[in-house]
């Protein structure tokens, strides 16, 4: 589903991201992507959604070149692709279940559809009983899971969040982080980065990746419990 190989990336003012990253990632794995501030982590998720193209070396996600040559495909790909943002960028003034319809716009769902998907979407990220609330009132936790529910309600392929714990709470995150894990599956690819190390410590079933100054190092495999 995602195969980089020899990727580097160089902003246009010489600012290194990204050096000769090689990585294979399958359908249906968890990802989690560490790293301290400014190590390329957010660099390499532009890289996987088509914001920025590699400046050497190839990468293919869900079957398509991350390069100029196919921007036409790229943003095909996006439709595949369901992002949660740092920022959330939620709309505010609208109600949750807006802000989820209006991620799926443009992507071939009919009315009846958007709204089923949607009603699905948060009620599993818990917010059933804020189906109607505007966004604005929301908690910060509450705004994540929002921000979760407008991207797997797209029914994506691979779904990228990008610190997804950044101001919550141990609980919360480990709530946020077992929320976004429960959404792989065969068909699903999930890929988190996060600063909280010591979160998914005790993780199975995902692979660890860290960043550091734009180097890429698969930690270890996860595994599984022997509890
Ligand atoms: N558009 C850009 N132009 C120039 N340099 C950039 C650009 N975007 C990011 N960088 C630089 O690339 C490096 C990697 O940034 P990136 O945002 O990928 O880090 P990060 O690991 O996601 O950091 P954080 O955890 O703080 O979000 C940093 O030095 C950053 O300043």
């Amino acid at each position: 589903m995602i195969k980089a190989t020899n990727v580097s990336l160089k902003y246009p003012d010489g600012t290194i991201g990204l050096k000769d990253i090689n990585i294979n990632i399958d359908t249906g794995e968890v990802i989690y992507i560490t790293g301290p501030s400014g190590s390329g982590k957010t660099s390499f998720l532009k890289l996987l959604m088509g914001m920025e193209y590699p400046t050497s070396g190839s990468l293919k996600v869900l079957g398509q070149a991350i390069s100029k040559e196919n921007s036409s495909n790229i943003r095909n790909l996006r439709r595949s692709i369901g992002p949660v943002f740092q920022d959330f960028k939620l709309l505010t003034g609208r109600s949750v279940l807006e802000n989820v319809v209006i991620g799926m716009r443009f992507l071939n769902f009919s009315n009846n559809e958007m709204k089923s998907n949607a009603y699905m979407a948060i009620n599993r990220v818990g917010l059933k009983h804020k189906t109607l609330s505007l966004v604005d009132n929301l908690s910060f936790g509450e705004r994540q899971r929002v921000a979760i529910a407008r991207a797997v309600a797209r029914n994506p392929k691979l779904i990228i969040a990008d610190e997804p714990t950044g101001n919550l709470d141990r609980v919360n995150s480990l709530n946020i982080l077992d929320l976004l894990n429960s959404f792989s599956d065969e068909n699903t690819t999930v890929i988190i980065t996060t600063h909280a190390t010591h979160l998914i410590n005790d993780k199975i079933d995902c692979k660890r990746i860290r960043i550091k100054e734009g180097i890429m190092t698969i930690e270890e495999k996860c595994y599984e419990s022997s509890i």
